[in-house]
């Protein structure tokens, strides 16, 4: 399997902090893998994923998407190929519609053509919200429905690696079970890159990721 990407002797420091989040911390992920990482509250399970996505600089170290150093990439270009999607959905304040085709509206994603109403539809079915209208106001859904909005404006624009800032946090068992299964259906069926973030002990029941925990700075497989 293809290396997407590789992470090697990460250092980063938050200012006036006492310890270094990351120290001397290595990761490789293969082209259609999936990766969760574990670890206590406040290890640095955010910081990594926004690291990698350029939302935050590292101090040191290599962080390497398809072999070419992330730095070298305009940030807007590199964020379309790794979409982070945060612990909390950010909606704008519009309907459901233009909160999907939002990024559409950027620059970088000029040449993409805008998905028909008939594929969002058929898209909010996927994703368990069929009683979801695209007219609705997006902000009046509740967390879980708008968690899964989060998850399919990222995948519209066909990122090659998701980054999920644990998906399921703020949802109920029900919610969380379709998040679940939505997530391994992206990367069984459509061989999606995946980074999740989670503090959920819940097995995925198709797949078997590969699990770290970050701890003392650093990543080790469990
Ligand atoms: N902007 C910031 N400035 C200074 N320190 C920060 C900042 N953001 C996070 N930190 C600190 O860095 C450490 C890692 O934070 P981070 O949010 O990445 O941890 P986490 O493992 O994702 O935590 P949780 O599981 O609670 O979401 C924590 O000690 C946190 O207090």
């Amino acid at each position: 399997m293809p290396i997407l990407l590789e992470i090697e002797s990460l250092g980063f420091s938050y200012e006036n902090a006492f310890s270094p989040v990351f120290s001397e911390l290595n990761l490789s992920v293969g082209q259609e893998e999936f990766i969760v990482v574990k670890g206590a509250s406040g290890t640095g399970k955010s910081t990594l994923l926004r690291l990698i996505c350029r939302l935050q600089a590292y101090d040191e170290g290599h962080i390497l998407f398809k072999r070419r150093s992330i730095e070298s990439y305009k940030p807007a270009e590199l964020r379309r190929s790794i979409i982070y999607v945060a612990q909390i959905p950010s909606m704008i304040d519009a309907s459901v519609r233009e909160n999907l085709l939002f990024p559409f509206s950027f620059a970088v994603n000029g040449s993409m053509a805008e998905p028909a109403d008939a594929r969002l539809t058929e898209m909010l079915e996927q994703f368990y919200l069929q009683d979801v209208s695209l007219l609705q106001q997006a902000r009046n859904l509740s967390v879980g429905q708008q968690q899964r909005i989060a998850l399919m404006r990222a995948l519209l624009l066909d990122p090659e690696i998701l980054l999920l800032d644990e998906p399921t946090s703020a949802l109920d068992a029900k919610s969380a079970s379709m998040v679940f299964s939505i997530v391994e259906h992206l990367n069984t069926r459509q061989g999606k890159t995946i980074i999740m973030v989670t503090h959920s002990n819940r097995s995925l029941s198709t797949i078997s990721p590969v699990e770290y925990l970050l701890e003392q700075s650093k990543l080790r497989k469990i």
